[in-house]
């Protein structure tokens, strides 16, 4: 497991030509763009954990039925101040570093006492998000970077701060179809005033504002929700979203924020300041997106983790949201590099399957109803909400399948009734080994598998005019443990879960995150776009780099 996760890769900042097997369809033009971690040492320094590792962008151009790879280091702050250093000289979420070592601990306790939470890493490995025309690497502190999506440059480095009052973002924003991007954080700084905040970038400078202005400025907050705790808020990677709706989760994964002011003194990560407090209640805020207040009823759930929602939507009175849950946090544990060894197979080990929840909750209590009523009348769900005597609300999931992560779905049924579920397959081990397309009305399930075969998160990508759901593509970038065969993207038909096409390319690919698919221009604009490039004459695989 180290080859795929803990080992050093090598960028490919020039566009190499992959050998395509299979027939890639005509109508699929465009760049996969995607992010994970690809640098675990430093000089002699090692980070601890993978999501540590220096953030490697990557993309797959797919053009004419041609594909062609790059993949460049985020020339991050972080990045270019340890490669300087030659030592790790930023904290990460599982490794603490100490920037001068000519300091005795006191004085450094000393200076990062004075602010309460140090200066946050820019190292963005997580997430690709699209904002207006711009393409940013996200992570989950305060900072993001802009990208060039064609040759992976980094560019600016942009303070959430500056515009909404948070310290931590996710990096699983939603999209409206105007492209304006809904994304949550939590403000910590403030102690006494530890909030949620839902807020909304435009995705253009907004009508009659100054032109010129970046639509950054424009960013608007559309909700903050106390945090029950002030000292120790939930600790969230992605929220959900219905055409009116958010769904929050206020999991019993929490920050200690005590903990993260003293955790430079004491010498730990921040992956110690978060604990699972498995006695807790998670709490369900749902805020409605047009009066921007959340909703009175008081829902809860068990405790549970949850890292990615697949979707949600709204049925009769009710939203039905989809989240892929743990019974504890054990997935943070294992991807210690130190799990991820020859016997991650023993150490490796989730202690809960992540499981595919159905929650129905209603969105108004009938006062008559009796207490221990089950308020949700969908048929289409056996997940309930139970009335209590206090007026709070109990919800118990439907129970959909299990062993599944990385979840995607076709993003125009986002906020929308949907039925598939596209996935990475995982069982006890956090390590992807099939690709899965799950069927909630059947709930049948379809996969792709081959031997030494690594997956990344599955993409889909909808063929244009697409009548059906599942009418397109899947894209998925396979790491390769076995000598004899490259790393390649694998394009399967999203319908029947066949290979149309895969694209091997002879470079040190990485496991990655997550990201997305920019579709190219309407062809006439990509015409006169590509008209100046030379023709691809190269044998050695090296061709035309792809705008
Ligand atoms: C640096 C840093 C953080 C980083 C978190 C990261 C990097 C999380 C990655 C999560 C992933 C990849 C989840 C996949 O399901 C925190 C804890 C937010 C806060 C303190 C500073
Ligand atoms: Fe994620």
């Amino acid at each position: 497991m180290e080859i795929i996760y803990g080992r050093n890769r090598k960028e490919q900042p020039e566009p190499v030509r992959a050998k395509v097997t299979g027939k890639i369809p005509a109508w699929l033009q465009g760049t996969l763009l995607r992010n994970g971690p690809g640098m675990h040492t430093v000089g002699e320094s090692r980070y601890n954990h993978w999501f540590d590792g220096l953030a490697l962008l990557h993309s797959f151009t797919i053009r004419d039925g041609e594909v062609y790879y790059r993949s460049k280091y985020l020339r991050s702050d972080t990045y270019n101040a340890n490669i300087e250093a030659n030592r790790i000289v930023v904290s990460e979420f599982g490794t603490m570093a100490y920037p001068d070592p000519c300091k005795n601990i006191f004085s450094k306790a000393f200076s990062y006492l004075t602010h309460t939470i140090p200066d946050f890493t820019d190292n963005c490995l997580i997430n690709i998000m699209k904002c207006g025309e711009d393409f940013y690497a996200t992570s989950e502190t305060n900072y993001i970077r802009k990208i060039n999506p064609q040759t992976l440059e980094t560019l600016e480095k942009v303070d959430y701060c500056k515009y909404v009052a948070v310290n931590l973002a996710t990096s699983h924003p939603h999209y409206d179809e105007a492209g304006n991007v809904l994304n949550m954080g939590t403000s910590i700084v403030e102690k006494g005033k530890t909030k949620y905040v839902i807020f909304k970038i435009p995705a253009t400078v907004p009508e009659g504002k100054k032109k010129g202005k970046s639509s950054w400025k424009h960013t608007e907050v559309f909700c903050s929700i106390p945090s029950r705790s002030l000292l120790s808020p939930s600790y969230y990677h992605s929220f959900g979203v219905t055409e009116n709706y958010v769904i929050f989760l206020e999991q019993p994964f929490r920050l200690d924020i005590l903990k993260m002011a003293t955790a430079y003194i004491r010498g730990v990560n921040w992956a110690s300041c978060l604990a699972f407090h498995r006695e807790e209640k998670t709490y369900i805020h749902i805020v409605d997106q047009r009066t921007r207040q959340p909703v009175q009823t008081k829902l809860y759930t068990d405790p549970m983790v949850v890292f990615h929602h697949v979707n949600a939507y709204e049925e009769d009175g009710c939203i039905v949201f989809d989240v892929i849950a743990y019974e504890d946090s054990s997935l943070y544990q294992l991807f210690y590099l130190a799990n991820l060894n020859q016997d991650f197979k023993e150490n490796a080990k989730l202690t809960s399957v992540p499981t595919l929840r159905r929650f129905a909750v209603p969105l108004h209590v009938d006062k008559s109803a009796e207490v221990g009523s089950n308020l949700i009348k969908v048929a289409s769900t056996t997940a309930t909400a139970l009335k209590e005597q206090d007026g709070q609300v109990y919800c118990q999931p439907e129970f959909l399948c299990e062993g599944l992560e990385l979840p995607r779905v076709n993003y125009t049924h986002n906020g929308k009734r949907y039925r598939y579920v596209f996935a990475a397959g995982v069982h006890w081990s956090p390590v992807p080994t099939k690709i899965i397309k799950y069927d909630i009305l059947t709930k049948s399930t379809l996969k792709w598998r081959e031997t030494d075969c690594w997956p990344a998160e599955p993409l889909f990508v909808p063929v244009p005019g697409a009548k059906d759901e599942d009418d397109g593509v899947i894209l998925s970038a396979i790491v390769s443990t076995d000598p004899q065969k490259l790393p390649f993207l694998l394009i399967l038909d999203a319908k029947s879960f066949t290979e149309l096409a895969r694209a091997s390319v002879d470079v040190d690919l990485h496991m990655d995150l997550h990201g997305l698919f920019i579709p190219d221009m309407d062809s006439e604009a990509k015409k006169q776009a590509t008209s100046e490039e030379p023709q691809d004459g190269a044998s050695d695989c090296h061709g035309t780099p792809p705008t």
